[in-house]
């Protein structure tokens, strides 16, 4: 109802032309981001495997082919094998020129003893600048020394795969001037590199973008991934994150994917899901005809238009009691699994 409203003002009523399309944009953006970076240019960027970065990346990839560099950092608190299918994607199928850089033992042995919810955010975030950085000097280095010719560029240029509800948000109310918004600098990158910024995606909304990932031949699967937070298990472990917590949280994790992609579209229907370990917490439990006394697992699936408001999702009795069975039955050091049905607010999608 309301875009027909808006269609009719603005094509009926001010007459606008509707010559922008998707088909005519990327070969445009393409021509334009090849005449930035220039003939020799190099260009930088993390890629998390979520859907912003690697649209931007298959973009500038396809503009500039091996002179982009991609770099996915392994902070050890990504999914059940999502390093090595991140990897896949992007190297084998999209062709893009990655660099894993494995940094899990870094990042556990630097959140040892940090429990509080945002100092493990700015731990997690200066971990993944220091790496960022001295991984990109390590590329400038190999490019330096590389015989090519097309190679001999220092790398000047940013990948970020801002959108345009960033830079919305971002623009003052109290002047002419603009700030970008450090949701997508990554803690800051370039005013500590130096870097120029490739911003390809900051006209484009969510939908629009996963329409461009399908023009570039993402696969589906990549194009309608729910958003997954940097800090990642991170912030689905409450209280201290330990290598025994992560083993508990990735196969709860997996499980739950795995049972909700398994039902006919359901995980397009839910916006985000994931399951949590609540670290401090233990319960009773019963195993054959011992005691035990394991932690505590939560299950979170909530449906949002904008990430700002949410509800949890309405889902199956029957599904839910499968997901805890297995759980329980599959998942050593589990005792229970909770769900959680707060919306937002007073809640938040992630538990910390
Ligand atoms: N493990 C990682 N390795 C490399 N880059 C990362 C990693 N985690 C986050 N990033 C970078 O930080 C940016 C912001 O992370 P955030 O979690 O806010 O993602 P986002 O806004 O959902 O974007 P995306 O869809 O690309 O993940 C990402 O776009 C990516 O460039």
């Amino acid at each position: 109802m309301g875009s027909a409203i808006l269609r009719n003002f603005a094509v009926n009523i001010c007459e606008a032309r509707q010559h922008w399309t998707m088909d005519e944009f990327v070969p445009k953006e393409i021509a334009r981001i090849r005449a930035l970076v220039g003939e020799k240019g190099q260009v930088i960027g993390a890629v998390s495997g979520g859907v912003d970065s690697t649209v931007a990346a298959c973009l500038v990839s396809q503009a500039i082919g091996e002179r982009f560099h991609a770099v996915l950092v392994d902070n050890g608190l990504l999914r059940l094998g999502e390093a090595q299918d991140v990897e896949k994607t992007l190297s084998s199928y999209l062709k893009i020129n990655l660099t894993v850089v494995d940094a899990s033992q870094r990042f556990l042995d630097a959140l040892k003893g940090v429990t509080e919810p945002e100092e493990k955010r700015r731990v997690i975030g200066r971990n993944f600048i220091e790496v960022f950085q001295e991984t990109a000097k390590k590329i400038e280095a190999a490019v330096a020394d590389s015989p090519e010719e097309a190679k001999d560029g220092n790398i000047e240029w940013l990948l970020q795969g801002t959108l345009y509800p960033d830079v919305i948000e971002s623009i003052s109310y109290t002047g002419p001037s603009q700030t970008i918004k450090t949701h997508h600098n990554v803690g800051g990158l370039p005013a500590s590199m130096h870097l120029k910024l490739i911003e390809p995606l900051n006209m484009l909304f969510k939908d629009e973008v996963r329409e461009l990932g399908l023009k570039l031949g993402m696969p589906e699967h990549l194009v309608f991934r729910h958003p997954y937070p940097g800090p990642g298990l991170g912030i689905r472990i409450t209280g201290e994150v330990t290598a025994n917590q992560l083993e508990i949280a990735r196969r709860c994790d997996k499980i739950f994917l795995d049972e909700i992609q398994a039902v006919p579209g359901l995980y397009r229907s839910i916006s985000q899901a994931f399951a949590a370990v609540l670290g401090g917490v233990k319960a009773v439990g019963v195993v054959g005809d011992q005691r035990s006394y394991q932690q505590c697992v939560v299950l979170r699936a909530v449906q949002t238009k904008d990430y700002m408001t949410a509800t949890a999702c309405n889902l199956d009795f029957a599904f839910v009691n499968k997901v805890s069975s297995r759980i329980t039955n599959e998942v050593r050091g589990v005792s229970r699994v909770f769900l959680d049905v707060t919306s937002k607010p007073p809640a938040t999608i992630e538990l910390e």
